[in-house]
């Protein structure tokens, strides 16, 4: 760690290797100048740790951590030059949203009125000129949210690290400044790192997504790509998709526990993955006439409301599967948890790509 001072990558270039009690976590993490990169994750998968260590809340046990070519493993958070936005937003109650602002720059020696003459302008920014003197108990969630990215944009960052910026809003609120925050990352030209439960902020304000389970990559893309190729089954049903693991020969898949054969529309051969959407799977009482191909007899595990559809969760063998109905095909195929009916995917509605 450390052995040279300088290199010639720039933005970030990170191996992240950190121990706590029984966890660890190794990441490799790369981002561009004005590149936005978020992590996500289930529960427990380290993402709040690489963040930490980002900022250096908590020590690298090993590997590496530069910003534009300069070594950060040994600086102390304050001397990192690094921007942060925490969920809780961490502002000074006792500052005004100016005081709060220029805090920043004046902690890495700027003079109080240049310090405030900046913190005026990136108020203006964000939008809330009129409440420089506001304190922040004053201030709704979202002008809270708004002075603290000013706050972290006032140092100048290389590096942006934004920890869950919009968990703390209300749906509507979240809404807007979800895409207030998609402009100012627009307009940023460090590199940035977010963390978020919320797929749908990472589709929409991220470059790339890197997807960690317990504490290791598994899968990075941008959005689009993971979301047509998820690579595993946390991906898979974060994005909403039916996907498997199994092998292709000859316009086929035999799934990988064998027990059913699908017909595709793709030539792979080998090892495969096979995804499609919820939305294409048919549901029938009897066995449907004509025999469609992809067809196989299926036990309602739990049938889940989801805003004005109906998420009906399927059990294997031979394919545990999610489908997706309407409240009126529910009653119509009278499905209850328990009931045994017949499941379809045409051969056009599957997805097959390389394992
Ligand atoms: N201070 C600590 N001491 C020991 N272990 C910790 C500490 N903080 C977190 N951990 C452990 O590190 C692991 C990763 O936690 P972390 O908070 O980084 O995950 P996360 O992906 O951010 O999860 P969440 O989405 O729940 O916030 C967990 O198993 C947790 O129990």
């Amino acid at each position: 760690m450390g052995e040279h001072h300088m290199s010639g990558v720039t933005g970030l270039d990170a191996r992240l290797v950190v121990r706590r009690g029984a966890f660890d976590l190794d990441l490799e993490l790369r981002a561009e100048p004005g590149e936005v990169v978020a992590l996500l994750g289930p529960n427990g998968a380290g993402k709040s740790t690489a963040l930490r260590a980002l900022a250096g809340l908590v020590p690298l046990h090993d590997g590496h951590l530069r910003v534009d070519g300069t070594d950060l493993s040994r600086l102390p958070p304050e001397r990192r030059g690094i921007g942060m936005v925490f969920q809780d937003y961490l502002l000074f109650p006792h500052l005004s949203a100016l005081e709060n602002v220029a805090f920043g720059p004046r902690s890495q020696g700027t003079r109080k009125r240049e310090a405030r003459r900046r913190a005026a302008e990136w108020l203006a920014h964000v939008g809330l000129a009129d409440h420089a003197d506001a304190r922040p108990r004053a201030l709704s969630g979202g002008q809270a949210q708004r002075v603290a990215l000013a706050r972290a944009l006032a140092v100048r960052p290389r590096l942006l690290l934004l920890d869950e910026p919009l968990a703390a809003l209300d749906a509507h609120t979240r809404l807007e400044i979800r895409a207030a925050l998609r402009r100012h990352l627009a307009g940023f030209d460090g590199a940035a790192v977010l963390v978020t439960h919320d797929p749908l902020d990472a589709m929409v304000l991220a470059d790339r997504l890197v997807v960690l389970e317990s504490g290791r990559l598994v899968q990075e893309g941008p959005p689009a790509e993971v979301a047509r190729r998820p690579r595993t089954d946390y991906v898979a049903r974060l994005v909403g998709l039916n996907l498997y693991r199994g092998h292709a020969a000859a316009g086929t898949v035999l799934i990988d526990d064998g027990a059913i054969k699908l017909d595709t529309v793709d030539r792979l051969e080998g090892q495969v993955f096979l995804a499609f959407a919820p939305s294409s799977v048919a549901l029938y009482r009897s066995r449907p006439d004509g025999s469609p191909r992809n067809l196989w007899q299926a036990r309602v595990e739990a049938i889940e409301r989801q805003g004005d559809r109906v998420r009906v969760r399927l059990e294997g063998p031979p394919l545990a599967a999610a489908a997706d109905v309407t409240p009126g095909a529910v009653a119509e195929l009278g499905l209850v948890e328990g009931s045994v009916i017949w499941a379809a995917v045409k051969a056009t509605e599957t997805h097959v790509y390389p394992a």
